[in-house]
């Protein structure tokens, strides 16, 4: 928290740098108050101790996404912070309840697509990375919970980002708020597409920003008791009418002038258009084209979106006829007259452009000639017609310009208004500023001064929300805090606005002085202002004069708080940086007069087009006779004061929105231009005062409202409503919170942990309750269910006992049915197969007697073949026998004799032998 620190040598520290601004390196060296450092781009610097800053090496790498939460706060970490989200295009930062949006300079539909809107709706502040919608989405809430309007301040400057993110606001908010819809288009829708038709007339490339917004605007958004939209109103302040005549390279003029000259043909032909780089309001820039944009589907979209807020096509047309009698009103050139001193249409095509002027703004050409190059001056005795130089008429048909366009911007406003509708009824609001930051170009002119005065207001609402009211409520509360010291800048706005003696007050006095010039206005502000700390006559210049505007002056206190965070005097210089703006008064008068030449009133109030006419209505007697003197720059005061009151009724939150380079390149992080912006729009500062002081505070009553709950105990006893809510945070072991007079103080977090809390409790509750109903219900059904049930049971089963009676009767039915026919059967087949049987057992036995006849018969011819045969056989045996018994005793008596007769020699064995051998064949045989 910025706390002075050791640094010794080895520390890690951020060194100053011309070109990077911060560079980080480690101390080698330390001599005195002087210590040598290691820069990480390889230089060695030697540099005083005190323009040190300690590097957090345990930071994360990817940044954190609240600045409150860096360990060490303070112009390096913050811008090392924003650079390493930057690189991972995480764009948004919280410092605090302020949210910082770095312009991505590329197209990041994954953070705006409807599922991101679904993601953020009533997620706690903080709980989810930060967001523009997250922004929104708390206004909303705390709109709808408690009934109070909140503001939006989206600030920054040209080309940060205001109007995208302002959109994208208005979208969320339509998101939440929507209704269905009715007629064809809602109040939402209308409310978003008001956008695209002022941004068509209101806004014009500059060299800031390709789409910059010259005019500041609030849109207030009404809600009805249910919160959804039910209304708008928009605001506008301070549209730039120089550029309608005048413009530089590469700039351009409004857009709705290139979008006419890219409309469809028979629109160019209707209105005599041609070219862009023929218009003299146009050429005077080379710049004709942007750069991925088509004017002719620019153009056919502005229709459409005039369409939805209901504008008619008849006002339509009569807006783009008005729009290029412009664009001819600007090429009709002036030549000498005939008298001395007098101007006449140069030539043929400036009488072309006039007649063609004339005849789109539906009035005389001749009137219109006169109201250019003439003027009436009345005199007491007569009115007198005085010519004008060709200069003067350029000067006279430039204002006409002039006035007709801011004319048409301010019908188109009210038309918008009225046709959204304003919701009477609606106590809640949602006001969103979108309003240009604080500028300072080469050459500062009126416009740039009410552009620096709007923010020094905006800056003093900042400051008081911020800081006076911080400081203002700690000792109305009486709260132990020691006094911040603030950069304040009453002191610029009293130069600028006070009454008498203001910038303001004394450019009206030169205003209504007909002899006055820049230089006798110049004079008198060096004298008025000569020992005024915020103003500077400049030493080269007789008629400039420069502002020190806010930041113009450091902070040299020691700062110091005793909620335990202290600020180094050192810190405090560098937060604030020197802003002076030079002024050149020139164009101051000529400006700031708020006044139409009555010969323009008069042609365009008597033009037979309504509308034309409509836009210069007659100017009420009482007005056009009083002397009351009436100029831009009061006027736009009183606007803003109205603006003041407005937003001071309203709970704001605030968009710092940052432009990181001036390439209008993504991914280039410029440090001394981004450090610059945050310096400016105090940034700084309120991370320094939301971590030291007490960011959330609730009166008694409605802290314990709220966390009564918390600890029920507490209320029961008789202790007054200080000391609940102190018991309350002691029994939750809460430290370092504070209790007022009347409110309770809580450090920054505390108000989410004791939420937190509160949701434990609620949801414990809420899920008894719901257990305890869901029991009843559910206990309750249950028994209807089972009575029921038991109900169809009881049918069921009376009528499935029922069939089965029917179909146990018809099977014992069908059983005796079977037996009886099987009975039948059986019996039938018995008597059928007794009487087969009887047969057959007949038949067998008839054939069994039969086959024993048969055989015995057989086995008595049986027993006579056999004995015969055994007779034959015997009687065979017995003549064999006796034949072989024959034959042996012959061989034996053949033996006998063969041995006689071997005796005898051999032949008569041989006889014997073959004897017996035909003995043995015959015995064979
Ligand atoms: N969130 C974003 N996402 C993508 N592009 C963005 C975003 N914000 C801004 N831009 C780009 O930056 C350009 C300038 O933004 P914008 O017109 O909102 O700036 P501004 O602050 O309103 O400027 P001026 O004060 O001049 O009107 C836009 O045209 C768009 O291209």
């Amino acid at each position: 928290m910025g706390t002075p620190v050791n640094i010794i040598v080895g520390s890690h520290v951020w060194a100053e740098d011309p070109a990077l601004t911060w560079i980080d390196g480690q101390v080698t060296k330390i001599n005195g108050q002087q210590a040598e450092v290691q820069r990480s781009d390889g230089k060695k610097v030697v540099t005083n101790l005190s323009k040190l800053y300690p590097k957090d090496m345990e930071a994360p790498a990817g940044g954190v996404d609240d600045m409150t939460k860096l360990s060490y706060l303070h112009e390096p970490g913050v811008l090392q912070n924003l650079k390493s989200r930057y690189e991972l295009n995480e764009i948004y930062t919280y410092t605090g309840n302020i949210l910082i949006a770095i312009n991505p300079f590329q197209k990041l539909p994954h953070l705006y697509n409807p599922h991101m809107m679904q993601q953020y709706k009533g997620a706690p502040f903080g709980e989810l990375s930060p967001h523009v919608f997250a922004v929104a989405d708390v206004a909303y809430r705390a709109m709808v919970n408690e009934r109070k309007s909140n503001s939006i301040l989206v600030s920054g400057e040209s080309g940060a980002g205001k109007t995208e993110t302002t959109k994208m606001l208005m979208q969320y908010l339509a998101f939440l708020g929507g209704r269905a819809a009715t007629e064809g288009r809602t109040v939402e829708q209308q409310v978003l597409e008001s956008n695209p038709v002022l941004e068509a007339f209101g806004n014009a490339k500059t060299v800031r920003n390709n789409n910059s917004s010259r005019f500041g605007k609030f849109v207030e958004i009404q809600f009805d008791k249910q919160g959804r939209i039910s209304g708008a109103a928009i605001r506008t302040y301070l549209l730039e009418r120089s550029r309608v005549c005048q413009i530089s390279d590469p700039e351009r003029n409004y857009h709705c002038f290139y979008l006419l000259c890219a409309a469809p043909k028979e629109e160019i032909d209707k209105y005599k258009l041609e070219n862009p780089k023929s218009f003299h309001y146009l050429n005077q820039s080379k710049c004709f084209e942007l750069v991925g944009t088509s004017d002719a589907q620019e153009y056919l979209a502005t229709r459409r979106a005039m369409d939805i807020v209901g504008i008619s096509k008849t006002e339509q047309e009569a807006i783009f006829r008005v729009v290029a009698a412009i664009l001819h009103l600007g090429n009709i050139d002036f030549g000498k007259g005939k008298e001395i001193d007098s101007s006449v249409p140069k030539d043929e095509k400036a009488k072309f452009h006039l007649k063609m002027a004339a005849e789109l703004l539906m009035c005389d050409p001749v009137a219109l000639e006169d109201a250019l190059c003439k003027r009436v001056m009345i005199t007491p005795e007569e009115v007198i017609k005085r010519s004008l130089d060709p200069l003067s008429a350029v000067i006279s048909r430039d204002g006409l310009a002039k006035t007709i366009y801011s004319r048409l911007f301010d019908w188109l406003v009210n038309k918008i208004n009225n046709s959204i509708g304003q919701d009477s009824n609606s106590n809640s609001l949602i006001g969103v500023l979108d309003i240009y930051g604080f500028e300072c170009f080469k050459n500062n002119s009126f416009e740039q001064f009410c552009i620096n005065f709007t923010n020094e207001k905006l800056q003093q609402h900042f400051n008081q929300h911020v800081f006076k009211m911080e400081q203002e409520e700690y000792t109305k509360e009486a709260i132990d805090w020691s006094y911040i010291e603030f950069v304040d800048n009453q002191d610029v706005l009293d130069l600028i606005e006070k009454k008498p003696g203001g910038i303001i007050n004394l450019l009206d006095e030169a205003c209504m002085f007909p002899k006055s010039t820049h230089e006798t206005f110049s004079n008198k502000l060096y004298q008025t202002f000569k020992n005024n700390k915020r103003f500077v006559k400049p030493k080269l210049s007789r008629t400039d004069f420069t502002i020190l505007h806010y930041a113009g002056e450091a902070c040299n206190t020691e700062l110091s708080f005793n909620a335990g965070c202290s600020l180094s005097k050192q810190t405090s210089n560098l937060m604030f940086n020197k802003f002076q703006v030079q002024y050149q008064s020139d164009q101051f008068l000529d400006k700031n007069k708020d006044y139409v030449v009555p010969e323009h009133q008069d042609l365009l109030g008597a033009s037979k087009c309504s509308f034309v006419a409509g836009l210069f209505p007659p100017i009420p007697e009482e007005t056009s006779k009083s002397s009351k003197f009436s100029s831009i720059g009061s006027r736009f005061k009183l606007q803003l004061q109205q603006l003041m009151e407005t937003l001071n009724a309203m709970e704001p939150h605030y968009i710092r929105c940052v432009k990181p380079n001036n390439l209008l390149k993504p991914s280039v992080f410029e440090n001394a231009n981004i450090m610059q912006q945050l310096r400016c729009g105090g940034v700084l500062e309120a991370i320094r005062i939301s971590c030291a002081g007490y960011p959330t505070r609730r009166p008694f009553f409605e802290f314990i409202n709220r966390f009564g709950l918390l600890a029920p105990n507490v209320l029961d006893g008789n202790y007054d409503e200080k000391v609940a809510c102190t018991k309350i945070l002691e029994k939750k072991g809460l430290k370092g919170f504070q209790i007022g007079k009347t409110k309770v103080f809580l450090r920054a977090g505390q108000m989410a942990e004791l939420d937190a809390r509160r949701t434990e409790v609620l949801t414990t509750a809420a899920k008894t309750l719901q257990r305890r109903i869901r029991t009843h219900t559910a206990r309750k059904l249950f028994m209807a269910v089972r009575e029921a049930a038991i109900n169809v049971q009881s049918f069921c089963r009376s009528r499935l006992a029922c069939k089965f009676y029917e179909t146990v009767k018809r099977q014992a039915a069908a059983l005796k049915i079977q037996r009886n026919a099987r009975r039948h059967h059986a019996r039938t087949a018995y008597s059928t197969l007794r009487l087969s049987i009887l047969v057959i057992q007949t038949g067998l036995r008839n054939m069994e007697a039969c086959n024993k006849f048969r055989f015995r018969r057989q086995t008595k011819a049986a027993t006579i073949i056999q004995a015969r045969w055994r007779c034959h056989k015997a009687s065979a045996f017995y003549r064999k026998l006796k034949r072989g018994t024959l034959i042996a005793q012959c061989k034996w008596r053949g033996r006998l004799a063969k041995r006689e007769l071997r005796k005898l020699k051999m032949v008569s064995f041989s006889i014997f032998i073959d004897i017996g051998h035909v003995f043995i064949v015959i015995e064979n045989l």
